[in-house]
């Protein structure tokens, strides 16, 4: 611990110990959340503009990862899904490359005599959390052998500080845990493994391990941070987490004044309070008291549920959202008073359901067409049975958005993603990365439809964003930045074009 606080000292952060909260990481120096500096150079008569990122508070490279091969294969060691070549040996893990293999090889040697001993009935039992826990285990066993080096954040006693909440699972999800701590033991068959301590290590996976992101926020793999896990949830964060590969980064979105604690979501907190609770309660078995949920109950905190997982009121001109009556037999419109039969509603909210399932499964099919009309059908139900804001609505409209990107129906795809932005700006922070990116599909959108105008303003609000939460030196937003400086060309020359006629 004193290794770990003065590797972190060095970083400006400091681990401390809350009551109702456990360890957590308090900033000992400022961040920022990076500004727009603009510099005037006198001699060349022009405005410099500099793109600053939010401070990285803290990055990791993970004590163990695995890639995420349940829809696609990807290395594991890079995640790519491009050039691969299944060990011969294992026959289970994939690599772009002899550079990505020969980087796993101290670890994947251990592992590959493991796994090419199982049958192929326990080979399909191998989930990545079966294989993330394996790969924990033989970090240790190499870090103990020291064949590879242990660092003050980079040590198995980092795992073992980690909170398991072994006390307060449920009896039923003890039993799996278990039950997948003895598919671990006869993987590595090692005399002194020990079921109860492996079975720890799975409840330390559930509220600890990170699901590993693209830059665009599609799921990877899966890491153990012991670092980064020091970080507690707000649904109201000061700082955000997202990969380079497989490092994990900690950037701040709001300034972080000395003294603070460092803060990120653990979970998508687009939802109602009730719903964020529940989420939290769920997988990491603490009830949150951010500023967000401290306002459960009052009619503010009411208001914004009854909006975003409610109904909309019966007058489509009507903005007003619905409370039921104090019988429970209706929905009353707060706005304007008209009530609305609740068996009708429930009908309509039968009739998504059916065809949402039907949807689903015509989209996992790859029949985008037929999906892209089962959901415009879906959507104008839902345009009858909520407020304009809903969340259940906008998931609809980001699901015709892909569709229709993917039958390459640019003009619709860029309607979806238009209404879908209001829906964001309400439900997320100025600075979050998921609006970052809608703004950025709808510039590309705008950009390809000859929409330059357009674009430009829309790809700036994706910078303005991106760069804080993705920082300015990755390939990601500097691609974003030549897109926006293409199209700031295009409409210097369409002005110019215009100029000469
Ligand atoms: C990833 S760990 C965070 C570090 C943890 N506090 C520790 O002592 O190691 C997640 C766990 O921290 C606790 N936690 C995180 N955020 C919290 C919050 N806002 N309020 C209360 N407990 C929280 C919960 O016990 C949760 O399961």
């Amino acid at each position: 611990m004193a290794d770990l606080q003065s590797a972190l000292a060095a970083r400006g952060l400091t681990v401390f110990t809350l009551p109702d909260k456990g360890r957590c990481l308090v900033s000992s120096r400022d961040f920022s959340s990076g500004s727009l500096s603009t510099i005037s150079n006198a001699e060349e008569h022009e405005m410099r503009i500099f793109y600053m990122a939010g401070d990285v508070i803290i990055s990791q490279e993970p004590y163990a990862y695995v890639s995420n091969n349940s829809s696609d294969s990807r290395c594991e060691g890079c995640f790519s899904s491009i050039n691969l070549k299944k060990c011969s040996a294992c026959q289970v893990v994939w690599y772009c490359g002899s550079t990505c293999q020969k980087s796993d090889w101290k670890l994947h040697r251990l592992e590959c005599q493991a796994l090419a001993q199982l049958s192929n009935d326990r080979r399909k039992l191998l989930t990545p959390s079966i294989r993330l826990m394996v790969r924990l285990y033989l970090r240790r066993k190499l870090q103990s052998e020291q064949v590879i080096p242990t660092t003050a954040t980079d040590n198995y006693d980092l795992v073992e500080a980690l909170v398991d909440h072994m006390s307060d699972i449920d009896e039923q999800q003890l039993v799996l845990y278990a039950q997948m701590a003895n598919l671990v033991n006869l993987i590595l068959k090692w005399p002194e493994m020990n079921i109860k301590d492996i079975t720890g290590n799975f409840s330390k996976l559930a509220c600890n391990a990170h699901t590993i992101c693209d830059s665009e926020l599609r799921p990877l793999g899966t890491g153990l941070y012991p670092v980064v896990s020091i970080i507690n949830h707000s649904c109201l964060p000061n700082s955000v987490l997202v990969f380079e590969g497989s490092l994990a980064v900690v950037r701040a979105v709001q300034p972080i004044p000395r003294g603070n604690e460092i803060l990120i979501s653990y979970i998508e907190t687009a939802g109602s309070t009730m719903t964020r609770q529940k989420a939290l309660k769920e997988q990491y078995l603490f009830t949150c008291a951010c500023p967000r949920c401290l306002k459960v109950g009052l009619y503010e905190d009411i208001q914004e549920s009854a909006i975003l997982e409610g109904y909309g009121c019966e007058d489509d001109k009507c903005r007003g959202f619905l409370l039921r009556d104090s019988d429970d037999k209706a929905f009353v419109c707060q706005q304007c008073g008209l009530v609305r039969n609740k068996d009708e509603v429930k009908k309509i909210a039968r009739e998504v359901k059916l065809m949402s399932d039907k949807a689903s499964t015509s989209l996992s099919s790859g029949y985008y067409l037929e999906a892209s009309n089962m959901y415009k059908a879906i959507e104008q139900l839902q345009l009858k049975m909520c407020h304009s804001l809903s969340l259940n609505l906008m998931r609809t409209r980001e699901t015709l958005l892909k569709i229709l990107m993917e039958l390459k129906d640019w003009r619709g795809a860029l309607m979806y993603c238009r209404l879908t932005i209001p829906i964001y700006q309400r439900v997320y922070p100025r600075i979050h990365p998921l609006l970052g990116l809608q703004y950025y599909t709808c510039g590309k959108l705008e950009w390809l439809l000859g929409e330059t105008e357009n674009a430009i303003k829309t790809l700036t609000n994706a910078l303005d964003i991106l760069r804080i939460t993705h920082g300015t030196n990755t390939s990601f937003t500097r691609d974003l930045l030549i897109k926006l400086e293409e199209a700031h060309a295009e409409a210097s020359y369409k002005l110019s074009s215009n100029d000469d006629q």
